[in-house]
């Protein structure tokens, strides 16, 4: 079975990817967010929805980017994405990302809509707030926006990990649940307990070396695919 990391060994592998074989953030986040868009086009095809309207939940890391790159990709394979993310870093990582998503005509939206029109206009939500850093409980600034995945009827896909969720012990007595999991290079221990319809894994970008390094033994990506199913 695929190894379920602590958050030490996801800060461990990040650190290694980055410090000893140089990838730089942006072509991780390049491939996170493709294999995130991926994922979704496979659980929720454009023909089987009534709107393609995909409201994308930004947080203020590296989780967000993913948000931001899986926004593009959406919007290129006929999706209609809208971006709220209320909290931006100041680096030109994220306002190059923030740049090609305007330039691409994806709205960014300063107020999440009323909890009616959220249901009625969107068919789903990408939970792109925190990842493997979050340290619990979320801060009073993304209490509303976190409220508001609690309470939506719109299924939500969350990228890596779901947001608020402790990265080793999974959810808070009322976290979010999740109908897609995209967990990226592997799970983490919390994803033990999603419960959701679909847990997909992405980030094909692990060298083969540090997956026997880390005995991470993840499992076969079909073909060239960038996404494969854990369910
Ligand atoms: N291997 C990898 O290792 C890769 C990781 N990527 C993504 O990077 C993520 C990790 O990114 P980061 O380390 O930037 O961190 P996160 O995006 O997980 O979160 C850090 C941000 O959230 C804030 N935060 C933390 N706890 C909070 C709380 N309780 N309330 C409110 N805000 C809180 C921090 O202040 C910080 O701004 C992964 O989960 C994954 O999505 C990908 O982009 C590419 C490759
Ligand atoms: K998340």
């Amino acid at each position: 079975m695929v190894k379920y990391l602590s958050q030490r060994e996801a800060i461990n592998i990040d650190q290694e990817l980055f410090k000893e074989y140089m990838f730089s953030v942006d072509q991780l986040m390049e491939l996170a967010g493709l294999s995130c868009a991926s994922a979704i086009y496979k659980c929720y095809p454009l023909k089987d929805l009534t709107v393609n309207s995909v409201l994308i939940c930004c947080g203020p890391g590296n989780n967000g980017g993913d948000g931001l790159v899986c926004a593009r990709h959406l919007k290129l394979f006929g999706y209609n994405p809208i971006i709220y993310y209320p909290k931006r870093t100041d680096s030109s990582l994220y306002s190059n990302l923030t740049t090609q998503c305007v330039g691409m005509d994806i709205p960014f939206i300063s107020k999440l809509p009323d909890m009616e029109n959220l249901n009625k206009e969107y068919s789903l939500i990408v939970d792109a707030l925190f990842g493997f850093s979050f340290k619990p409980p979320v801060r009073p600034e993304f209490a509303d926006v976190i409220g508001a995945l609690l309470e939506t009827k719109v299924p939500i896909a969350s990228v890596d990990i779901p947001s608020g969720w402790d990265v080793e012990k999974g959810p808070p007595d009322e976290g979010l649940q999740p109908e897609l999991l995209i967990s990226l290079t592997a799970p983490k221990q919390g994803a033990k307990l999603f419960k959701g319809k679909y847990h997909y894994l992405g980030g094909r970008f692990v060298p083969f070396h540090m997956a026997n390094k880390f005995n991470l033994n993840l499992p076969e990506y079909p073909g060239t695919e960038c996404c494969v199913s854990l369910i």
